[in-house]
């Protein structure tokens, strides 16, 4: 836990232990049930926080789920079922979660305002179910009666609490799982998540999954609070409003869920007791949301990156970051004649590309390439642009379903695996353009990519061996080309048979090209991973590469020793149509 997230939660765990002295025993009956209402509302805000603000789905039906969980704890309470409130509560969660992954399953084809709909429509259903039958226990005058010691307000208020600390507690070592931290890529990129062996389907699933638990627990909660429910409290604009907080304040961190959950209680208040209608409520936090969303992060996000980047700033400036940096600038930056490119093991193919073909509708990206890399070596694939560089990545990762041709992977056919079947098998991409979610450290990008949370000693030697800064640095202040480094610094950390690098010398200076050449071609024998790489620097190319294939109009065109490659006339001609290859 970094020194930011761990403030947090001392803050709100000293503000919880407070309120749980202060409302029960200083309040007024009036202003307990306020409170009880806002923790609850808080708990709520909590499902919004995985959903929304972790995986960043637009999921507008979170109060449906909580209304499935108040049914069953009330439907239970009716028929005097064994167990008791607590376990109803955890029952009223547990039922929810079949259909939050029922309700997930669009989101694996569909998603923003398209899912957006067919969540609304699934609230909009719920609420037509529950106006039309009521709550069980309501013919009966059925109340549920809180059991002891949380049978008064001040009692269900600290209960109330300990849930919500419960569920932050749980979400907060959620978050630093594999499966936490593939939420916070999904957010950004599905196909960045993919490639580093994700599976999105599981993931989605798994947020819906847990954030309909929650808010069924937080339904029961507020069924515990009223004792019986009505339509009302879990309408369809109950959703969007909440929905709508959830972007503003960002519930996904614990203070932003404690505010939006006091901010929607006491919003609701005020309006009451201004006689205004409570929809203008949802509209005002609708406004809002559009300013959230123009920012692209939430408040609580928003506060939190900023205090996460003065003290990383801080830290470069320090004596400790001091030596790092000297080295990093006065690093060598020529070829160093004693690291010749690795040729690999002759008759071992890593990777093996037979016969691709890509067509897009007219356009013939590949035709019939064949391309190998030998165990133990970096090979370099060129060509002018629009040559079928990237589609070739793109095919042999999985991302070009439809391609012809045959592909295998250390002798094992990969045709017809996804990108996450294939990048869990040992075939890790890097993408032209990176999709680094910025309020990650690299420190958790690099265990992203690993698929494991990487000894210190381990990320480090990564991260200084690519010349990315120290590890506590949030993505968010790294330049874009040094984002490049860290891509291939997490595509390495896997320690996949092959690594297939797209331009990763993009936005870097022709000395730092240079020096990742010379960095890559350690890269087999160090950490025993082959490479494909794809650049347009040509000393880049030479440092890196014993071999080299040129792709020109989707065709291979020569194929061979990089120098021999690069001095074939046809290889020439294809560059600009000169008689010179270009140097960068
Ligand atoms: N999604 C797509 N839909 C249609 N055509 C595409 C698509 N992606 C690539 N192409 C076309 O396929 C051909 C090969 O493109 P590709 O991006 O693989 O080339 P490249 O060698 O990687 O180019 P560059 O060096 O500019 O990145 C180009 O003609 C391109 O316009």
């Amino acid at each position: 836990m970094n020194f930011i997230d761990r403030r947090a939660t001392l803050t709100v765990l000293g503000v919880a232990v407070a309120a749980c002295v202060v409302v029960p025993n200083v309040l007024s009956p009036y202003w307990i049930y306020l409170a009880i209402s806002a923790v609850v509302s808080a708990v709520i805000m909590q499902s919004y926080g995985v959903i929304v603000g972790r995986v960043g789905v637009m999921s507008l039906c979170q109060m449906s789920f909580a209304a499935i969980g108040a049914w069953v704890v009330l439907r239970l309470n009716l028929s005097d079922a064994p167990g008791g409130f607590l376990l109803w509560l955890l029952l009223g969660g547990l039922a929810a979660v079949p259909v939050g992954v029922a309700i997930g399953l669009p989101a694996l084809r569909i998603r923003g305002v398209n899912l957006a709909v067919v969540t609304f429509g699934f609230a909009v259903s719920t609420d037509i179910v529950l106006n039309a039958n009521q709550f069980p226990g309501t013919t009966e005058l059925k109340t549920l009666v809180r059991p002891e010691p949380f049978d008064g307000d001040g009692g269900y208020f600290i209960l109330a609490v300990v849930v919500f600390l419960l569920i932050a507690a749980g979400l907060a070592l959620l978050n630093r799982t594999r499966l936490g931290m593939s939420w916070l890529e999904l957010r950004h990129s599905e196909r960045a998540a993919a490639s580093h062996g994700i599976s999105v389907a599981r993931s989605k699933l798994a947020a819906f999954a847990i954030s309909a638990f929650i808010a069924g627990v937080g339904g029961g909660l507020m069924a515990g609070q009223l004792g019986l429910v009505v339509a009302g409290n879990f309408a369809m604009m109950q959703s969007l409003a909440l929905f709508a907080v959830a972007i503003l304040i960002g519930p996904h961190n614990p203070e932003g869920a404690v505010m939006g959950g006091v901010f929607g209680a006491v919003m609701a208040t005020i309006l009451e007791k201004l006689k205004l209608p409570q929809d203008l409520g949802g509209m005002l936090f609708g406004v809002f949301a559009i300013f959230a969303l123009r920012s692209g992060v939430s408040q609580t996000d928003f506060t939190r990156a900023r205090k996460r980047e003065r003290q990383a700033r801080k830290f470069l400036e320090s004596a400790d970051a001091g030596d790092r940096r000297e080295d990093a600038a006065s690093a060598p930056v020529e070829v160093p004649a004693a690291v010749p490119p690795p040729v690999g093991r002759a008759g071992t193919a890593a990777l093996a590309a037979r016969g691709l073909g890509v067509r897009y509708g007219e356009v013939v990206a590949l035709d019939a390439v064949d391309l190998t890399v030998p165990e133990g070596a970096v090979v370099g694939l060129i060509g002018p642009n629009g040559a079928g560089k990237s589609t070739f990545i793109a095919a042999v990762t999985g991302f070009v379903p439809g391609y012809e041709g045959a592909i295998e992977l250390d002798g094992r056919s990969i045709d017809g695996l996804s990108p996450s079947a294939r990048a869990q098998r040992g075939l890790r991409r890097t993408f032209q353009t990176t999709v680094i979610a910025p309020e990650l450290t690299q420190y958790e990008y690099l265990a992203i990519g690993a698929g494991r949370r990487l000894p210190k000693k381990e990320a480090d030697e990564l991260l200084e061996f690519f010349g990315c800064p120290p590890g506590d640095v949030p993505v968010s202040i790294v330049d874009v080309g040094t984002r490049r480094l860290l891509d291939v610094a997490a595509a390495v950390a896997a320690r996949p048979k092959v690594a297939l690098l797209d331009e990763p010398a993009a936005g870097q200076s022709a000395a730092e090209s240079l020096r990742l050449g010379r960095t890559l071609a350690q890269v087999p024998e160090r950490f025993g991973v082959s490479v494909l790489l794809v650049e347009h620097d040509m000393e880049l190319v030479r440092a890196a590469c014993a071999q080299v294939t040129v792709l020109d109009f989707g065709h291979v065109i020569a194929s061979g020793p990089t120098e021999e490659v690069l001095e074939d006339p046809a290889v020439m001609a294809a560059y600009l149509g000169t008689a010179e290859v270009p140097l960068s």
